[in-house]
């Protein structure tokens, strides 16, 4: 499902370049289920974006779902991202003036109809307990739910990959768990690749895999020994 080989990714900051990833081989499997863990400004997000398209390595081969990024150029990229990644952000993300639902629909594919729209949003907004809320704002939903309708964002267009970033990041301990052992539930469910970016350690405890950067990153490692 992924394949990184030789990846590396810096920064320049204040004239100097400052290595931020510097990964030598990693393979993820079709529907394993990763948090992925590591000290701040470990280069988390950083490998998020480059699965994500968003931003393209300095060298080295990114493979994900048989697609080579690395050779893609931004708009197909963003064509690879709009089908098969879905994302989830930490402070949701959330348009402020839509609907839950109105957030979902600005993502749903072109093609289909307004039957096949009507059948997966309410699907969707049912299987995350949210069928008597689409119709709110976010303002008007607490947090957690908030964070259900971002997760139903994600999903809805059927992405094969899911990639997290800190999903649960603003929520309290017991919403966290609930969201997050959903996240989890969906991703088995329908056989999808999850990698999450967490902090809180428990909640790593709840995948079936976890992975510090640190194994994955030659940089981090050196510098920690
Ligand atoms: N666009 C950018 N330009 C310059 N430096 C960047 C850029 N994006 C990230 N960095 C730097 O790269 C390093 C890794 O950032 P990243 O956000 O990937 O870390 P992280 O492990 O996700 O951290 P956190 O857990 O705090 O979110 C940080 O030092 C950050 O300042």
């Amino acid at each position: 499902m992924i394949q990184l080989e030789a990846v590396s990714k810096s920064f320049a900051m204040h004239g100097k370049t400052l290595p931020i990833l510097q990964i030598p081989s990693w393979r993820v499997e079709s529907g394993e289920r990763i948090a992925l863990i590591g000290p701040s400004g470990s280069g988390k997000s950083t490998l998020l974006h480059v699965l994500s398209g968003v931003i393209q390595p300095d060298l080295g081969e990114v493979w994900v779902d048989g697609e080579p990024l690395h050779q893609y150029k931004e708009a197909k990229r963003d064509q690879y991202r709009a089908k098969k990644v879905g994302y989830i952000f930490q402070d949701f993300h959330l348009i402020s003036s839509l609907t839950a639902r109105q957030n979902v629909e600005l993502i749903v594919p072109s093609a289909w109809s307004k039957r096949q729209t009507a059948e997966q949003l309410d699907y969707w907004f049912e299987r995350v307990g949210l069928q008597d809320r689409m119709h709110h704002l976010p303002a008007q939903l607490s947090r957690g739910q908030q964070q259900r309708a971002a997760i139903v964002r994600a999903l809805i267009a059927k992405p094969k990959l899911i990639l997290a970033d800190e999903p649960t990041g603003s929520l309290d301990w017991e919403t966290a768990r609930d969201v997050m052992s959903l996240l989890l539930e969906i991703c088995a469910a329908e056989q999808l690749t999850l990698l999450t970016v967490t902090h809180d350690l428990h909640l790593a405890d709840m995948y079936p895999a976890r992975i510090h950067i640190q194994d994955l990153n030659e940089i981090v490692r050196r510098e920690a020994v």
